[in-house]
């Protein structure tokens, strides 16, 4: 099998273009951002009759290989050296990064509708395990699946969750103990994974999977190792590759399974299984979203079910606990900052466990993490493909052109952040930036369904933690950034917690 990389900016391996064609504005034009480039560079040869230029980027195909050792440089390059739209080919794709905050609103919201998940990259990545679901469905069928999500979500519904965020966070604590006690190494980066996950499943699901927990989470690297890994042609290592993807396969035949045990203890103990109303009828608690889900008219088939609660596990444990290893590596390098979060701790909790009802009081743990999510933003990357042509910053954009945003590009631009490179929190208080350019959850009407329950989940455990211990980095552990599905640390994040 080939792999491929794990996010949507490498490759494509669709024809889409006859596929699209059909979905293309029959008037064979959308609407338009009509600026003038702001990077006008050469003109590339490639012009077309309607006179608009294509955008300046390197003219030979990038090696997919080259380019998948180093992704964030190869994208950091890609825009300093061209500027804010830029154009390359790699794996038979043509692709275009957009380095602006009003190109990328453009695409998310403003004209979101000439752009589809559908065959991109990421599609074809999370697919095979995801399904159908929220993440990877799109048009009216995406937003039948969001219309009945959505409530679960809200913030006054999110509020519910408090509880499980802080017992699940004290309960780990417990465990931490003994390290503590001996000021031995934890793996916390790991550790905040598989509390991530059990805190989610339990709050969505109303299930404990406190026992298989643990290889869930080994499941759900596997499937990371995998789909993160790109592959080049020829295999310089079939049988890694082999072992790979035997991974794989067992970690999607397990998290089905799971996946499927928890739908049928759900069904076990009462759960309607149609004809319900099925926003309405609930509390609208996130407490209640499978039940909600299974007492709907439409989403009533074990397979529909199936992939939307897979598809918020997986799309919401990962890139929290990402956001809170960062935190807690970039508090750790920042002394100031991390006494700055401690005092406040100590001053509004007083050693209770923290409530929803904390958080205005919180400001300071929620900066740390925004600004954590700025620096080391868990999703990287955003890819669309283009329906319909289009016209960006004044260039052409052509049907089926795989146009992608970054996050780790737009987050440290320096035309718009003051030492865009430093772990500033305060930037955060009460400063409003302009529309998509801070985009950690994305934007547009895809924005991130879990966004609320995230923060909340981010910013208690966090409070909580920090209440108990310190975390320091190990000495000599190279903290880097990995940049697959999320972006991880690549070597982890192996800290000493130190007792208060
Ligand atoms: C810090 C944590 C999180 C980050 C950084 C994050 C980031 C994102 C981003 C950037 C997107 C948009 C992707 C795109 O436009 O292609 C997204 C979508 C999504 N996220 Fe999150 N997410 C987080 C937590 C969560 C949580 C906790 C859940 C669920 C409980 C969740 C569920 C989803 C779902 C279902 C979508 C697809 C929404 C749609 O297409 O309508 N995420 N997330």
């Amino acid at each position: 099998m080939r792999t491929y990389s794990a996010n949507s900016f490498c490759v494509s391996r669709r024809a889409y273009a006859s596929a699209y064609a059909a979905a293309a504005d029959p008037k064979g034009h959308t609407d338009v951002v009509r600026t003038a480039p702001t990077h006008p560079g050469p003109r590339t040869p490639g012009s077309d009759r309607s006179g608009l230029p294509l955008p300046p980027g390197p003219p030979e195909e990038i090696d997919m290989a080259v380019m998948r050792e180093a992704p964030l440089a190869f994208i950091t390059d890609l825009a300093r050296t061209y500027g804010d739209i830029t154009r390359h080919r790699a794996g038979g794709d043509t692709v275009y990064l957009l380095n602006r905050p009003e190109y990328a609103r453009h695409v998310l919201k403003d004209n979101g509708a000439n752009y589809t998940k559908q065959d991109t990259p990421d599609d074809a990545m999370l697919r095979p395990l995801l399904g159908n679901g929220l993440l990877t469905s799109n048009g009216a069928d995406w937003a039948r699946q969001r219309r009945l999500t959505a409530p679960a979500f809200r913030p006054s519904s999110v509020r519910s969750f408090d509880g499980i965020v802080t017992e699940a966070t004290t309960a780990l604590l417990e465990r931490w103990r003994p390290s503590v006690e001996a000021g031995s190494p934890i793996a916390v980066d790991d550790h905040l994974t598989a509390l991530t996950l059990g805190i989610l499943t339990h709050a969505i699901l109303g299930a404990d999977i406190d026992g298989i927990g643990e290889g869930f989470g080994r499941a759900v690297d596997a499937v990371n190792r995998c789909i993160g890994h790109y592959v080049p042609d020829p295999d310089p290592d079939p049988a890694d590759t082999a072992q790979r993807y035997a991974a794989f396969s067992r970690a999607r035949v397990f998290l089905n399974t799971v996946t499927r045990t928890l739908i049928a203890s759900r069904r076990a103990a009462g759960c309607p299984v149609s004809g319900g109303d099925a926003v309405g009828g609930t509390d609208g608690g996130a407490g209640n979203l499978l039940d909600t889900m299974m007492s709907g008219d439409h989403l009533v088939s074990d397979e529909d079910l199936r992939d939307q609660v897979l598809t918020i596990v997986m799309a919401g444990h990962e890139t929290t606990a990402k956001s809170l290893s960062w935190t807690l590596y970039l508090l750790d390098r920042h002394p100031e900052e991390a006494a700055r979060v401690r005092e406040e701790i100590d001053r509004v909790l007083g050693g209770r466990p923290p409530t929803a009802a904390d958080l205005p009081d919180l400001p300071a743990c929620r900066r740390a993490v925004q600004e954590a999510m700025r620096l080391y933003p868990p999703v990287w990357l955003i890819s669309r493909r283009a329906i319909g042509p289009d016209v960006i910053g004044g260039y052409r954009v052509e049907p089926g052109t795989l146009v992608c945003v970054s996050q780790w590009v737009l987050h440290r631009h320096p035309d718009h952040w003051d030492a865009p490179e430093e772990f500033r929190p305060d930037r955060f208080d009460g400063a409003s930036f302009p529309s998509h350019l801070y985009l950690p959850f994305g934007g547009g009407d895809r924005i991130c369904v879990g966004q609320h329950f995230a923060l909340l989940e981010a910013v208690l455990v966090l409070a909580t933690l920090l209440q108990s211990v310190r975390l320091e980095v190990v000495d000599g552990l190279a903290v880097e950034p990995e940049a697959l599905v999320t972006l991880r640390p690549k070597n982890g994040m192996t800290m000493i917690a130190r007792p208060r």
